[in-house]
């Protein structure tokens, strides 16, 4: 079986990789970074690590890559001939290789091939969809109506903390043990595709809200408030009492959301946070508050983990959530000058004022009850 998978960084080696060679796949990465192409081709393999006591070390085979900038007619026919696409790019990337997964499906239907489902695994409600909407701006209607037929877009939700690496083996990824990869299968054309690993869901909302208000938001929230005072990784952060608490405070926020509106039984979300916390303490990874606060601008807006749940927190629970309205003030001051959107966001602030940069980057009306809580939090932050 063959899969092609879009960026070979850490979440594509370290986990969907993984799990496709666990599965049977042989898998071509699609990625724009040469050197990580050249070796996965020179080496034919990787190591993943699992970064607990044991640290066992798994031997990833039957790989190969291919540099999309230099040899995209290599893409182009690994998708025709492929049993399954996945991507793991980043949603800002989606839109960037659309264009040719637009064209490898092209020749799939003009070669007469099966069924195919792509799955974008990032951190983002509705990323294959994202995908699927920037690819039929590529198409005609007919070519549209044949798609339809043929290919699935079924949007997931990805779960594992691999954080930046800095082994002296490039290809090698250090992992947390820990993972969940739930699929919708209401999306899916043909077969499912035979991923072991894989969680196929009906509906996929709870699980990627879940996940995103729970993992994400607290990982960001202890990330901007790590990064504020001074601190250098997630796990250092979370030995900070106060910090644990600003963290605890937001889940109990978006946890109450997930509670009334999915109906999870509150004793067993509760059980799901304590069980997220705890992987937040791993200190068999060094996991950097840059890394994880990276994109300040992405993590800010209206669909995603700080006010997405705090809009629903408003709109459900009826009051202001007191705790995220601290993370968005904390994620407005993330001022690390080495991530281009923190550089973007800061001199939106400097240059048009806070009022602007909250009713820009959020979609929140900073005039509002709350919009002003988050003025008052991020003022008290400046002191
Ligand atoms: N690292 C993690 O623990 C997790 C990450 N994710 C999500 O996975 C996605 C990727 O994250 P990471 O692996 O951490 O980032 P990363 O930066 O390690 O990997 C992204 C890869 O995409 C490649 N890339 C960039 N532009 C490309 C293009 N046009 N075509 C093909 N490849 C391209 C990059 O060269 C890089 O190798 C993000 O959406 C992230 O939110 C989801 C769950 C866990
Ligand atoms: O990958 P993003 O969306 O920038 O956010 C970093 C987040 O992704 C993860 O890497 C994996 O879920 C988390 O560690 C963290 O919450």
């Amino acid at each position: 079986m063959q899969a092609v998978h879009f960026g070979a960084g850490n979440i594509g080696r370290g986990f969907i990789g993984n799990l496709l060679y666990q599965s049977g796949f042989h898998t071509s990465f699609v990625d724009v970074n040469s050197e990580v192409v050249d070796l996965i081709n020179e080496k034919q393999q990787y190591h993943v690590v699992l970064a607990d006591e044991g640290q066992e070390t798994l031997t990833i085979k039957n790989v190969s890559a291919i540099n999309s900038q230099t040899d995209p007619d290599k893409v182009i026919a690994a998708i025709a001939d492929a049993d399954i696409v996945t991507a793991a790019v980043g949603p800002t990337i989606l839109p960037f290789i659309a264009g040719l997964v637009a064209d490898g499906l092209k020749k799939r239907l003009e070669l007469g091939g099966q069924a195919l489902n792509v799955i974008a695994c990032e951190n983002m409600i509705g990323g294959s969809t994202l995908l699927k909407e920037k690819v039929y701006e590529k198409l005609t209607d007919a070519e549209k109506n044949a798609f339809d037929q043929n290919f699935g877009f079924p949007d997931a939700a990805v779960d594992r903390i691999v954080p930046n690496q800095s082994n002296e083996d490039k290809l090698m990824v250090m992992v947390e043990p820990f993972y969940e990869w739930a699929v919708d299968q209401s999306k899916i054309v043909g077969e499912k595709p035979p991923v072991e690993g894989i969680t196929f869901v009906d509906d996929l909302t709870p699980y990627i809200e879940r996940k995103l208000f729970t993992v994400n938001t607290g990982h960001a929230i202890t990330a901007y408030f790590g990064y504020a005072s001074g601190i250098q990784t997630i796990d250092e952060a979370m030995k900070n009492a106060a910090i644990k608490d600003l963290v605890e405070g937001a889940l109990n926020e978006t946890g109450a959301v997930l509670v009334k509106k999915h109906g999870f039984k509150s004793e067993e979300h509760q059980k799901y946070i304590n069980k997220i916390l705890n992987r937040f303490t791993n200190t068999y990874i060094s996991d950097e508050v840059t890394r994880v606060g990276r994109s300040p601008i992405r993590k800010l807006g209206p669909n995603d983990r700080l006010v997405a749940p705090a809009k629903q927190y408003l709109e459900l629970i009826g009051k202001e959530p007191a705790y995220l309205a601290k993370g968005i003030a904390a994620a407005l001051n993330f001022d690390f000058k080495e991530d281009k959107e923190a550089v973007e966001l800061q001199q939106t602030l400097q240059a048009k004022g806070l009022e602007t940069a909250i009713r820009t980057y959020t979609a929140l009306d900073p005039e509002s009850s709350f919009g002003s809580l988050i003025i008052r939090e991020y003022q008290a932050l400046q002191k």
